[in-house]
C-alpha cells in the first residue's frame, strides 16, 4: 500500500522524467565554463543547442567532439550537441537558456534577443561578475531586458573550476532560484556522479557571493605575488569571509555562509591553481601593470570589473570592507600593491 508521501514522491519523479525528456538547453558562450556545462548536460543525455559565435570553433566541435580553444582535452558527446551560429534559432529551439559569457559581454549578447524568444523559458545565468554602468547582478540585467522576474530564473554557483568539472572531478553545484520547480528540474538535469547538486532560494545572496569571491581571489593572488606566505593568506581569507558575510547581510541575505555555495566558492578561488582571478592578482603582485596582466590572460578574470562594481555598491553601506577597498585602490587608483598591503596589514584581525 502506498502512503500519501510515496505517491507524492512518485508523482514528482514522473514530472521530472517527463520534463527531462522534453527539455532542450540553449547554451550561449563557447568558453571553458560553457564547455564543462555542455559536458554535464550531454553526459546526462540532454540535448544542447550551443550558440558559438565563431563558426570555425563550432565546426571543429561538431567534427571532433573537442572544443579546440577551451578545455581542449575534454571529450564531448556530439550526438547530443547541435552547434548553431544563430541566436534566434538557439533560443527558440530551447526550453532553458543558459548564459555562460563574461559579464562584460552579456549586454552585447542580450541586444540580439527579442523579448518574445524568452518569455516562456527558464533563464539560467552562470556569470560571476557585475554588469554594465550600474554594476548590476546578471539576473537583474536579464530581468530588465526582458521583463522576466527572478521567478523564471536561476543561477549556477559553488566551487566549480571548469578544468576539474571537465575531467569529471567531484564537486558541489548550487542552483539558486526562488522557484522550487525550477530548482527541482535543474537539479535533475545537472546531477551526475561527479556533480552533487544542491539548491536554495537565495538568488541575490549567492550572486553577490559569487562575484565577491573573485575579488578575494585577486587579492590572494596579489599576496602570493608579493611573497606573503600561507599564514598571511589564511588571515586574509578569514577576514574575507567576514567581509562577505557583512556584504550579504547588508543586501538582505541572511543565510549562513559557511557552506559550499558561499564560502566554498571563495575558498577555491583563493587557493586553486586553476583560478584565473588568483592568477591575475599574482601578476599584479609581481609588478605587472593592470593592462599587461589583462593582456597576458587568455580567459576572463571577472574580479577585475567586479572590484569596481562592488566598490561602488558598498559605498552606501555602514560596514567597512578593507579587502575590497585595497583591491580597488590597486586596480583602479594606481596604488602600488606593496603599499596597499602594508596598510591592509593594520586592518586585518
Ligand atoms: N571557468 C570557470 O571555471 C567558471 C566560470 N564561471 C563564469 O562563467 C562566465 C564565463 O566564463 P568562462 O567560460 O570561464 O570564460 P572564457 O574566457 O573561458 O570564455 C568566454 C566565452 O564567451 C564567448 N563570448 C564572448 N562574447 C560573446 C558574445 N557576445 N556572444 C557569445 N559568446 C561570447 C567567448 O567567445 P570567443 O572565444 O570567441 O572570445 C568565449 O567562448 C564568467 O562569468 C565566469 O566567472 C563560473 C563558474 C566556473
Ligand atoms: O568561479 C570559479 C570557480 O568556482 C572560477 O574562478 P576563476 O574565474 O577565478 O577561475
Amino acid at each position: 500500500m502506498q502512503t500519501n508521501q510515496t505517491k507524492l514522491l512518485d508523482g514528482l519523479i514522473s514530472i521530472y522524467l517527463k520534463s527531462l525528456i522534453l527539455i532542450e538547453f540553449g547554451v550561449f558562450g563557447g568558453g571553458s565554463w560553457a564547455t564543462a556545462l555542455v559536458k554535464i548536460l550531454t553526459d546526462n543525455k540532454l540535448l544542447v543547442n550551443w550558440y558559438i559565435k565563431r563558426s570555425l570553433q563550432a565546426q571543429a566541435i561538431e567534427k571532433t567532439g573537442y572544443n579546440p580553444d577551451y578545455l581542449n582535452l575534454v571529450s564531448l558527446d556530439t550526438r547530443y550537441i547541435r552547434t548553431l551560429s544563430n541566436i534566434q534559432q538557439t533560443a527558440q529551439r530551447s526550453k532553458a537558456l543558459l548564459f555562460a559569457v563574461p559579464s562584460a559581454q552579456l549586454p552585447t549578447l542580450l541586444d540580439h534577443f527579442e523579448s518574445d524568444w524568452i518569455t516562456d523559458k527558464i533563464v539560467i545565468s552562470t556569470i560571476k561578475g557585475t554588469v554594465g554602468p550600474y554594476y548590476d547582478i546578471p539576473t537583474d540585467v536579464i530581468a530588465t531586458y526582458f521583463s522576466v522576474d527572478h521567478q523564471q530564473q536561476a543561477i549556477l554557483a559553488g566551487p566549480c573550476h571548469a578544468e576539474e568539472v571537465g575531467l569529471g572531478k567531484k564537486t558541489y553545484l548550487t542552483i539558486a532560484s526562488p522557484n522550487a520547480e525550477i530548482q527541482e528540474l535543474l537539479s535533475a538535469c545537472f546531477n551526475t556522479n561527479y556533480m552533487h547538486v544542491q539548491s536554495c532560494h537565495d538568488i541575490r545572496g549567492v550572486s553577490y557571493a559569487a562575484i565577491y569571491k573573485n575579488v578575494v581571489g585577486i587579492v590572494c593572488g596579489m599576496a602570493k605575488g608579493l611573497r606573503y606566505g600561507d599564514n598571511f593568506i589564511a588571515v586574509l581569507v578569514a577576514n574575507a569571509l567576514h567581509e562577505m558575510s557583512n556584504m550579504l547581510q547588508s543586501i538582505g541575505s541572511v543565510q549562513p555562509i559557511l557552506n559550499s555555495s558561499y564560502a566554498g566558492d571563495l575558498l577555491v578561488t583563493a587557493y586553486s591553481e586553476h583560478s584565473r582571478n588568483r592568477t591575475f592578482g599574482e601578476l599584479i603582485g609581481r609588478g605587472y601593470s593592470v593592462e599587461k596582466a589583462k593582456r597576458s590572460m587568455q580567459m576572463v578574470a571577472e574580479g577585475y570589473g567586479a572590484t569596481q562594481g562592488l566598490y561602488q555598491t558598498v559605498q552606501q553601506l555602514p560596514a567597512d570592507f578593507p579587502i575590497l577597498q585595497a583591491a580597488y585602490r590597486v586596480l583602479f587608483k594606481h596604488m602600488p600593491a606593496s603599499t596597499e598591503f602594508k596598510l591592509l596589514e593594520q586592518k586585518l584581525k
